[in-house]
């Protein structure tokens, strides 16, 4: 019995490294001028000056698909299991604009956020995307994370963390303090987070209500299978509740996930060694960042009988264990009766002017964050995007979106259709329909999970799998 490595290795058997952690991402595009050694050559608006002109969100816009918070929470907890761009040293400050309400009330005209470029590897200049640099040589940003559904968001990227993880009796896990965890609000130290298997865990408490509930379910059926199987040890117990796990999150991703993207998902055709699944630059940069917009203002509690209990604003739910202390069930229930935020131009303020802070106090901006780490990927402009994956460029403002505010927006801040960064391009789209993204995002994410299923030795409608997972149940959130 051949259970997957935690780190995505050998997974495919002719490249083992191939979507294993801390290898390249892929692209889709080529990129902009991009410089590995220096500062990326953006000659565009500041970031922060994009972000106020455009995402701005002044009032609640309610999911036009009356998605719930489920869904943003669910498609959190899918990245984190994804993807990593993981900054490294090399500081390329967020330009504040001066008199800037939040960040610069003083006007002093000096004011910056701190972002770290991320991490970059060198790479082969052959694949015809690849840009060669100043210095001839080809660069590539790192993920920093196995790039299969593999729950590893649950189990840790390595034999040693997963080992931290585990009670190492009876197949079950556990989430006491141990493992090192993001702390990036500092609000409280970091023996009160809670440790789980990826490092942004904390970040909000809604995907750590996520992290539990799957916890709690490896625990049930691992002691199911104590139950059933005397002869089972604590490691074969545990590798089979971990497999059937993760034939819930791939299954849940793409029969409950992705179909309110995607409108509906084909058919699984096999495993095809010759996919590569790992994660494409474009989709881990912009389009799944669509999930920013979707975020509410406050994290939501309901009591057993549907009434609304005090809500916990968003700014002060960042890294904030105590937010769980009346046990997830009052946020499950608020997972599912709360609309969520439309996905737009919009971000909340929370978001957009209080992540992990207060302004001026380590507060930061998750827009111009977003806009930074897009030009220091190199992500061309939406237009270049655009036509680079096959789609057709626009040439008007209302070819974006047929939103009068929207276009206006993006007429007073880019002086031309073609120097819209590919982001806000993407979010302005209107809704493909039955979709809840544009038709750029939904051709990026679409082409992502084709591959993260297709290239996958282990995926959990393999008859091999099957047959491993044979005392697995089929469940998921909603059968
Ligand atoms: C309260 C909720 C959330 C918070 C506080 C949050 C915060 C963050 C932060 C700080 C980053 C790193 C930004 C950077 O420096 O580049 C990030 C990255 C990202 N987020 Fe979120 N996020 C939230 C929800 C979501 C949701 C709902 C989605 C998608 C459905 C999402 C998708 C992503 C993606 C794709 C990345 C890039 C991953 C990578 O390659 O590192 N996020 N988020």
């Amino acid at each position: 019995q051949e259970f997957r490595s935690y780190t995505g290795e050998n997974n495919n058997k002719e490249k083992p490294m191939q979507g294993s952690i801390y290898t390249p991402f892929i692209r889709l595009a080529k990129p902009s001028k991009f410089n590995a050694n220096g500062h990326p050559n953006i000659t565009n608006l500041p970031s922060r000056a994009v972000s106020n002109f455009i995402f701005d969100q002044q009032q609640r816009i309610g999911s036009k698909e009356h998605l719930t918070d489920f869904f943003n929470m669910f498609g959190q907890f899918l990245i984190h299991n994804m993807a990593l761009s993981k900054p490294e040293t090399n500081l390329w400050p967020i330009v504040v604009p001066k008199c800037d309400q939040y960040f610069d009330p003083s006007c002093t005209g000096n004011k910056t956020m701190n972002y770290f470029r991320t991490r970059l590897t060198q790479v082969q200049c052959d694949d015809g995307i690849t840009e060669t640099d100043e210095d001839g040589k080809c660069y590539e940003q790192i993920n920093s994370l196995g790039a299969y559904i593999d729950a590893n968001v649950l189990y840790g990227n390595s034999e040693e963390i997963c080992k931290n993880l585990r009670s190492l009796s009876g197949g079950e896990m556990k989430n006491v303090p141990g493992v090192p965890m993001d702390n990036d609000a500092n609000l409280f130290p970091i023996d009160q987070l809670y440790s789980v298997g990826e490092r942004r865990g904390n970040e909000n408490p809604g995907l750590l209500v996520i992290h539990t509930l799957f916890l709690r379910e490896h625990n049930r059926l691992a002691r199911k299978f104590a139950k059933a199987h005397s002869d089972w040890d604590d490691e074969k117990i545990f590798q089979h509740s971990r497999s059937c796990i993760i034939e819930q999150v791939q299954k849940i991703t793409y029969e409950e996930y992705l179909p309110v993207i995607l409108g509906s998902v084909p058919h699984y055709t096999g495993y095809n060694p010759k996919v590569n699944a790992q994660v494409s630059n474009e989709f881990t940069s912009t389009a799944f960042r669509f999930g920013h917009s979707e975020v509410g203002p406050s994290l939501e509690y309901y009591s057993e009988n549907g009434t609304r209990l005090q809500p916990l604003p968003i700014k002060f739910s960042y890294f904030n264990p105590h937010a769980l202390n009346q046990g997830i069930e009052p946020i499950v229930r608020g997972f599912y009766l709360n609309e969520e935020e439309n996905i737009d131009i919009y971000m909340i303020s929370d978001l957009r002017n209080f992540l992990f802070g207060k302004p001026g106090q380590g507060g930061l901006d998750l827009a111009s964050r977003n806009l930074q780490r897009n030009r220091d990927h190199g992500i061309p402009s939406y237009n270049s995007l655009r036509k680079q994956i096959g789609l057709r460029p626009v040439s008007t403002w209302a070819d974006i979106s047929t939103d009068k505010v929207i276009q206006e927006r993006l007429k007073k801040t880019y002086k031309s259709i073609d120097d819209i960064d590919a982001y806000v391009g993407g979010l302005a789209e209107d809704h493909m329909e039955g979709s809840c993204v544009g038709q750029t995002f939904y051709f990026i994410i679409q082409e992502q999970f084709f591959r993260t299923r297709a290239g996958d030795r282990f995926w959990y409608e393999l008859p091999e799998i099957k047959l491993l997972n044979r005392e697995c149940e089929s469940t998921t959130f909603l059968k």
